[in-house]
């Protein structure tokens, strides 16, 4: 698993941390691991193929940051780089910092001589601002970021790319658009929720010895052990029943596809059987044999241990009516797509039995009443909010996909492609979790692994693809999280 936090409780730590070690150990800690990264990085993709002789400029801020950024660039050069420092606030320099920066022989320039330098590197380390920043970048060192973008300059982030928020993700005004960022004790939200983790390229951890005094994290990502340990596995006395039975609620006449994308992701998620309950039964037979289908309604079906309900469902009143009885069970639930509109509020809040909702940033939007730039430029504010309002699991699409329920911490899927972006893809993604909800997982687990896995579906499928196609990449899927299951 990897935890990330807020800079409120990174701050706590470091200060309890820094009590018990002499001053400035954490900044040297951070300056080692900061150099070692480097020169990794220039040994592999520096024009020069190593440190000797390469060009090395680090963009200094005024904060700690900046310090970390003038020790590990000091190391650099005393292993023979030509390092330059760019001063964004003389007066204000870390002082340690800048005079091992002098003693190792790098020299400082003024931002107006930066640019020239910048496009002529081999690498340039941002030392902007990390934890202690507030807002976007100033003009100044906004101009800087760009003259390295432009000159396809690799750029490491010192920390986090400077500019993004930290704690949450979002992205207000300019920042620094980094090849790879070396991180600092644990990771941040920032590192790992877009708008601001597509600023931060290959994320790499320095352990400088925080973890003793980290609490609970307040956002956590499943890794593929977390994963293999939560998929449901059939045992010697298992049944289909026993696996579990899901009840899959989509299609119309006018989409029937839905409802076939929905059970071929119910069929690899891991529950014993699949029913289909609605007016697509024809398509989905024709596709799937295995699927027991009925024309409805959901309540004359037969017992299931979970329902999806939602996709491809249209706007009529049998919909309404189907959504409303699926919610009035007492088995888990998980509502996507059209079944977001149909549902009641108030049903969903009372319920009793675990209800996951997962919408994509429009959806979200409507339940909401905000505006979808809002809900996207804020991703962990608004999934927490709904996870709230709904007293539910939420499960927010799109680039980065986040899962929310009240009193856990927030999980952000690390796999996916924007190739998902495709028509039905979501309906694959509805079928799959809700299988996972039918074979026992918690609401939060199925939420998670269901993302996780359908994620890697999509980075394992030939792009260009169709949705269809990643019902068919599960089993690959499954196999490599779980190299004992699966094919
Ligand atoms: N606290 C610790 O124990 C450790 C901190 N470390 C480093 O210290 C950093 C935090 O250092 P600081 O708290 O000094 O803060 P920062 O260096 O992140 O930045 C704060 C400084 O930047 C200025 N600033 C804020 N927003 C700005 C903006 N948008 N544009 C330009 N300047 C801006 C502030 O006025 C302040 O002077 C971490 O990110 C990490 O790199 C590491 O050395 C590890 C140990
Ligand atoms: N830019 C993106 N990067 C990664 N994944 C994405 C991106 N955009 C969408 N997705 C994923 O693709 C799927 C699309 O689902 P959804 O919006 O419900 O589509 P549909 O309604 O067509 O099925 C979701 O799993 C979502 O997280
Ligand atoms: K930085």
């Amino acid at each position: 698993m990897r935890h990330a936090y807020t800079v409120e409780t990174v701050r706590k730590a470091e200060h309890t941390l820094m009590t018990r070690v002499p001053p400035g150990t954490l900044m040297q800690r951070a300056a080692a691991g900061l150099a070692a990264a480097c020169a990794d990085l220039l040994g592999r993709t520096g024009r020069r193929r190593g440190i000797y002789g390469s060009r090395v400029v680090a963009l200094v801020g005024s904060g700690d940051n900046g310090g970390d950024t003038l020790y590990a660039t000091a190391r650099l050069a005393r292993r023979g780089a030509g390092a330059t420092a760019v001063l964004l606030a003389p007066e204000k320099t870390h002082p340690g910092g800048l005079a091992a920066f002098r003693r190792a022989g790098g020299r400082t320039v003024t931002p107006a001589d930066a640019p020239p330098l910048i496009a002529r590197a081999d690498l340039v380390l941002d030392g902007i601002v990390g934890i202690g920043g507030k807002g976007g970048l100033r003009p100044e060192a906004a101009g800087l970021a760009r003259a390295a973008y432009e000159a396809r300059v690799a750029v490491v982030a010192v920390d986090l790319p400077s500019g993004v928020d930290a704690s949450t993700g979002e992205v207000h005004g300019d920042a620094v658009r980094a090849d790879a960022t070396i991180t600092f004790g644990t990771y941040k939200p920032c590192q790992l929720i877009d708008p601001a983790a597509e600023h931060t390229g290959a994320l790499r951890l320095i352990d400088i010895g925080l973890g003793p005094y980290l609490p609970d994290p307040e956002l956590e990502a499943l890794q593929h052990a977390d994963v293999a340990a939560l998929l449901p596995t059939p045992v010697g006395e298992s049944d289909k029943y026993r696996r579990g039975v899901v009840g899959v609620v989509a299609g119309s006449e006018r989409y029937p596809g839905a409802a076939v994308l929905a059970v071929g992701g119910a069929l690899r998620g891991g529950a014993g059987a699949v029913r289909y309950v609605g007016p697509a039964a024809d398509a989905v037979i024709a596709r799937y044999p295995e699927t027991l289908v009925s024309a409805g309604p959901p309540s004359k079906a037969g017992r299931v241990q979970a329902w999806v309900v939602g996709p491809g469902l249209g706007d009529d009143a049998r919909g309404r009516q189907a959504v409303a009885e699926v919610l009035a069970s007492d088995v888990p639930v998980l509502v996507d797509a059209d079944g977001l509109r149909l549902a009641d509020r108030r049903a969903i809040r009372e319920r009793t039995a675990p209800t996951v909702l997962t919408p994509h940033a429009g959806e979200a939007a409507a339940l909401l009443e905000a505006a979808r730039e809002d809900v996207e430029t804020a991703r962990l504010a608004h999934v927490r909010r709904l996870a709230e309002e709904f007293a539910a699991t939420v499960l927010l699409k799109g680039s980065t996909t986040l899962v929310a329920e009240q009193g856990h911490p927030v999980r952000v899927n690390p796999t996916g492609t924007a190739w998902l972006s495709t028509a039905g893809s979501g309906d694959v993604l509805s079928g799959l979790t809700g299988s996972l909800l039918a074979a026992g997982l918690t609401a939060r687990d199925a939420a998670s692994v269901g993302a996780y896995l359908h994620g890697l579906a999509g980075r394992y499928a030939d792009v260009p693809f169709g949705s269809h196609e990643l019902a068919e990449r599960i089993p690959e899927v499954w196999h490599s999280v779980h190299p004992e299951q699966g094919a």
